[in-house]
């Protein structure tokens, strides 16, 4: 055990470390006591490090609960560092080109592109993408072993920074994959990865050992997992599970080319106007091609009626097979993950390539780099779910496109910005168009209408991007920050704003009916001090 006074422990008070926020990414700051208590601790309980956050991560006391380089470690070098060996950033540029032609000789790597200049937000500063001295992005698509439990096609991305090779490249694995190595947003742990590169030859360019060293992570998790192989196992047991419906239903699927990523969305299968404005790309071809509907809610013609018929008739072809599907989320009881059923390598081609840059016309920043996407089709029918209560989506940027089929009623209801004075003001009622998309923040409240006729099938495509979680913008709609940035709504809400599962008036203005009633006295909105003037909170039980 370490003595009280930290003399064994490897920062000093006055260090700058960097500490690890789970899926926030890691924090900048300096270690401020050794061997922290807090007084409702078990009396020999202490953590060895107490940390005070930089201003741009809100100055908050922190304890690191152990001393290893998974939890805290020195301060990492900024991405703006330049390099420490003279080289100036134009040289690593030059460099990095060299390793990544390298990189396409590699036979596990099946495509692979850039360096690009990307847009980053360090330390928490606000999006910007900076002129040239990096950071880059390598984006690759590698095939895994068809022996593995990992035999798929995995998109990956590479963020290098000038300090390169000095200073690691971060790992950011898109495809879902089950692995005790891929945090939550994506990104490859740090210390496995070091760990990792330490066990392979140096004699490879070193672009070529980080793919390596994932590729070895993801592929043989049990040989770095030795104290926890259980979680390796369990990683491998759900790909495994995964790949099995997949390749179930590859024998079965009804239109085999809705999962081919070169034919699935192409000028074949895609919206004229929209193929137009895409092949241009100019702010003119997209601001012909846009029809504001609100504030912030935009909507684009996007898919042929034979596309929205094909994806209908493969959803109804899955469903009739009996196969299990993953729900989208808890709200939702019909739909299913199409990255689940196969359509990943199809839906990558249509998020990163064709949506992406409408996002960065849109959405200028946290538009501009899609990192992972969660895409799934939501069902409405009578008797089956009928619609959808007002929420906010786990997404940076959100594309809803409506299927089909024949439906009455199920208008989309657009409300406030999450934590902004108008939260829960009706803002917008969208009426879905088959072959429409209609394009919104995530932090926006919306919800689904009823269903009051016929059947509704939606595609919808949550984007992420690693980078704006980082920055001040996101700490500001962030669900935890809910304290902090939250501002004080203006007025009582709009009856169509309600959420029966998040508000904690809702049983004052409306009945909370069936099944809803569990949800009763267990909302969050609005946070105690975002309270509008007369503010009532409902009864917690009837
Ligand atoms: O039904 C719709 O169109 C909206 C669905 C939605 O907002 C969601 O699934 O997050
Ligand atoms: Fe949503």
């Amino acid at each position: 055990m370490a003595p009280v006074d930290g003399s064994n422990l490897r920062f000093a008070v006055g260090d700058r470390v960097s500490c690890n926020m789970g899926s926030d990414g890691w924090a900048s700051g300096k270690v401020v006591a050794l061997q922290y208590r807090e007084d409702h601790w078990p009396a020999k309980k202490t953590a060895p490090y107490q940390v005070e956050l930089d201003p741009a991560f809100g100055s908050a006391l922190i304890f690191a609960p152990m001393d290893i380089p998974k939890v805290i470690r020195a301060e990492m070098p900024s991405t703006f560092s330049l390099p420490e060996d003279g080289r100036d950033a134009a040289e690593v540029l030059a460099a990095l080109k060299t390793e990544v032609a390298k990189l396409q000789d590699d036979p596990i790597v099946l495509t692979v592109s850039g360096p690009e200049l990307m847009a980053v937000a360090e330390d928490g500063t606000e999006l910007f993408v900076p002129k040239d001295a990096g950071p880059w992005v390598i984006t690759m698509v590698v095939q895994g072993p068809t022996t593995s439990a990992y035999s798929s096609h995995l998109r990956m991305q590479l963020k290098v920074n000038t300090a390169w090779p000095k200073s690691p490249a971060e790992v950011r694995v898109h495809s879902w994959i089950h692995s005790p190595f891929v945090k939550q947003n994506g990104v490859m742990d740090e210390a496995a990865m070091a760990e990792a590169l330490g066990t392979l030859d140096a004699d490879v360019s070193p672009l070529c050992r980080t793919v390596r060293a994932a590729f070895s992570l993801l592929n043989n998790p049990s040989q770095f997992c030795e104290d926890d192989t259980d979680s390796a196992d369990d990683a491998a047991e759900s790909n495994k599970e995964r790949l099995d419906v997949i390749l179930k239903y590859k024998v079965q699927r009804e239109h085999d080319w809705l999962f081919d990523p070169k034919r699935a969305y192409s000028t074949e299968t895609i919206h004229p106007e929209y193929w137009k404005a895409y092949c241009l790309n100019t702010p003119e071809a997209w601001a012909a091609l846009v029809t504001t509907e609100a504030t912030e809610v935009y909507s684009v013609p996007l898919f042929k009626p034979e596309l929205c018929k094909a994806f209908v008739e493969e959803l109804d072809k899955f469903h009739g097979t009996g196969l299990p599907a993953r729900r989208p989320n808890s709200m939702n009881n019909y739909g299913i993950v199409v990255n689940e059923i196969g359509m990943e390598p199809a839906l990558d081609q249509l998020c990163h390539n064709l949506l992406q840059p409408l996002a960065h016309y849109l959405f200028p920043g946290v538009g501009s780099h899609f990192d992972r996407h969660h895409t799934f089709v939501v069902r409405y029918k009578v008797g089956e779910d009928l619609g959808l209560d007002m929420h906010t989506d786990d997404s940076d940027v959100t594309f809803n496109v409506c299927l089909g089929k024949d439906f009455k009623g199920a208008g989309l209801q657009f409300c406030g910005d999450q934590g902004a004075t108008d939260h829960r003001k009706a803002s917008l009622q969208y009426q879905h168009r088959v072959g429409h998309c209609v394009v919104h923040r995530g932090h926006r409240r919306h919800g689904a209408d009823d269903i009051t006729e016929g059947e509704r099938l939606n595609l919808i495509v949550w984007t992420r991007n690693i980078e704006y979680r980082r920055s001040r913008l996101w700490s500001k709609f962030n669900i935890q920050s809910r304290s902090s940035g939250y501002k004080r709504e203006s007025e009582p809400p709009d009856l169509v704003c309600l959420s029966f599962t998040h508000d904690r008036d809702y049983g004052v203005f409306k009945e909370y009916k069936g099944d809803k009633k569990r949800h009763r006295g267990k909302g969050w909105c609005p946070p105690i001090h975002a309270e509008y003037e007369g503010f009532m909170e409902e009864e917690s039980v009837d």
